[in-house]
């Protein structure tokens, strides 16, 4: 039986851990998938690069509003498909070919990894051919996570797509449905509306994005009724039917909602289940993540996990922290560290961008804890107003002392203006030395920032 040093269970973050600091280590990494994990093949790189195709064509569609008049041609949907994987599929492969051929000991398993004991698994290759049993004296679970898919559509036989799946399909649907309201959901609804789809948004609860700050999942939900035809409370109630034209019939307490393509956004789910963690001795938390202590420790004595497996946010800058702080402790137990996850920023690319860190009001007000609040329009700056720009805002949350405790950004390029305010809680910097001890370049956006901080009613007396 194969022991390894350190085995390694997921390519996605997971892959990045070995470096020349392992040369002397015999380490294993099992993929039974595409090399790479979620962020480089069906994740955040390719999500965002059809973002900015889409960014592209809305900013064409509202070009007039500036007095330049022009019109989109053709979307070649194809061509924007293919920009994208011929940039990423190759990655992928470079990858793989790295670990197997080139990188010195690191065997590679291609199969699919399940515990059948503390520190020991069985690999069922993917060619089919015997399983392998292995063990480590070190073994790194980060095998991520999966869409979750409702039981009543799972089990309906209806043709669907979820994120997996739905950016190498060949042509825009003419109606595409998606169920859920969240990240993907958003991130798609703009995608393919820009992108020539009409688009319906079903979801479950009372609005979008129900994990921002209220006023941003309001005000957001609000302009995407604009857009998109949106359903909220709509959570499937039958089983969704297909006609033999292939239209795709979905079923909710609002009615019959007819489409061509059917997207299905519900959330994702911690692959532990089909990893057999609990074979292995790992705790797991209810909802299938794996128990990890601040130093990203299991249960089981040499077992550690990271990632979308074992965190409580599924972001990739979270999991290749997690994944640095892993390597340094594969490397240096005798000086362990732990993770910082105290303030974790988040950004959705839809349109227009969210981007939030900290706390949000309803945090503060549920939690009892003293705050203030400003929201600044994007509009009242010189940049808004060159823009035109009616619906952004700056929502700050802080104590009224100045301590900033949460910025939650709706508005162009928020993802990228937020960056101030994650340094700025991050590293304890109050509102008034943040606004008024440095210089804001005029007339650049980042004015929208000062503008809200300034206007913060703070308590003057501290
Ligand atoms: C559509 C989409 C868009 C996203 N956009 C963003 C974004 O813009 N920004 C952001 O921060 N985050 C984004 N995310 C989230 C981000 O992709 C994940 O948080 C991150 O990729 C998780 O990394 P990971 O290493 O934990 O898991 P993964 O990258 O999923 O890696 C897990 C790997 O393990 C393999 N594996 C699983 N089980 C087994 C097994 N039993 N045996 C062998 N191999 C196994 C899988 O095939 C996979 O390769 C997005 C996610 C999705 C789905
Ligand atoms: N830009 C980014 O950073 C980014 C982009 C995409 C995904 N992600 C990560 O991936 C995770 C998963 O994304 P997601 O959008 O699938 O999940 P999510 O948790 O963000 O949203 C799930 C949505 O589906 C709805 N829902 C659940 N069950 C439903 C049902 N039966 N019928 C109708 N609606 C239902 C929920 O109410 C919720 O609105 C995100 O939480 C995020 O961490 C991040």
């Amino acid at each position: 039986m194969p022991h390894h040093d350190l085995v390694i269970i997921g390519t996605g973050s997971g892959n990045t851990i070995p470096d020349e600091r392992f040369a002397d280590m015999d380490v294993a990494i099992v993929e039974h998938g595409v090399f790479g994990g979620t962020c480089l093949n069906v994740g955040c790189i390719p999500t965002k690069m059809y973002v900015y195709a889409a960014d592209v064509a809305e900013t064409i569609r509202r070009a007039g509003i500036y007095g330049v008049d022009a019109s989109i041609d053709k979307i070649r949907w194809t061509d924007i498909r293919d920009r994208v994987f011929s940039r990423i599929d190759p990655i992928a492969a470079g990858g793989q070919r790295y670990r197997q051929f080139e990188a010195p000991n690191t065997p590679v398993y291609l199969g699919h990894a399940r515990f059948t004991g503390e520190r020991a698994l069985e690999v069922a290759p993917t060619d089919g051919s015997e399983p392998v049993t292995l063990t480590g004296d070190r073994i790194v679970v980060a095998a991520g996570a999966r869409p979750a898919i409702p039981h009543l559509i799972a089990s309906s036989g209806v043709t669907f797509h979820t994120s997996d799946d739905v950016m190498r399909i060949d042509e825009v649907p003419r109606r595409l449905t998606i169920v859920g309201g969240g990240y993907i959901a958003a991130e798609f609804a703009h995608v393919f509306s820009a992108l020539g789809a009409e688009v319906t948004v079903a979801t479950r609860g009372p609005a979008l994005l129900r994990e921002q700050d209220e006023d941003i999942s309001s005000r957001f939900t609000s302009l995407a009724a604009q857009r998109w035809t949106l359903y909220c409370d709509a959570a499937p109630t039958a089983p969704p039917e297909q006609r033999d034209d292939g239209t795709i019939v979905l079923h909710c307490q609002h009615g019959a909602i007819e489409s061509d393509a059917l997207l299905v956004a519900a959330g994702r789910i911690p692959n532990s289940d089909r990893l057999d963690a609990a074979a292995g001795g790992l705790a797991l938390h209810s909802d299938g993540r794996i128990v990890v202590d601040p130093q990203q420790r299991t249960s089981v004595p040499g077992v550690y996990a990271l990632g979308d497996i074992s965190s409580e946010f599924q972001l990739k800058h979270v999991a290749n922290h997690e994944a640095a702080i892993v390597r340094h402790n594969l490397l240096y137990p005798d000086d362990p560290r732990e993770t910082n996850n105290r303030h974790v920023p988040a950004a959705v690319f839809t349109d227009p961008q969210i981007a939030s860190i900290g706390l949000r009001e309803q945090d503060c007000r549920d939690r009892g804890i003293p705050y203030v609040t400003k929201i600044q329009n994007y509009g009242d700056v010189a940049f808004g107003w060159a823009m035109e720009d009616t619906t952004g805002v700056v929502k700050l949350v802080a104590s009224p002392d100045g301590t900033l405790l949460g910025a939650h950004l709706m508005g162009p390029e928020a993802s990228s203006l937020i960056q101030p305010m994650i340094q700025a809680i991050t590293f304890g910097l109050d509102a008034r030395t943040m606004a008024e001890k440095q210089y804001w370049i005029h007339p650049a956006l980042p004015e929208v920032l000062e503008n809200a901080l300034l206007g913060l009613p703070l308590d003057p007396e501290v």
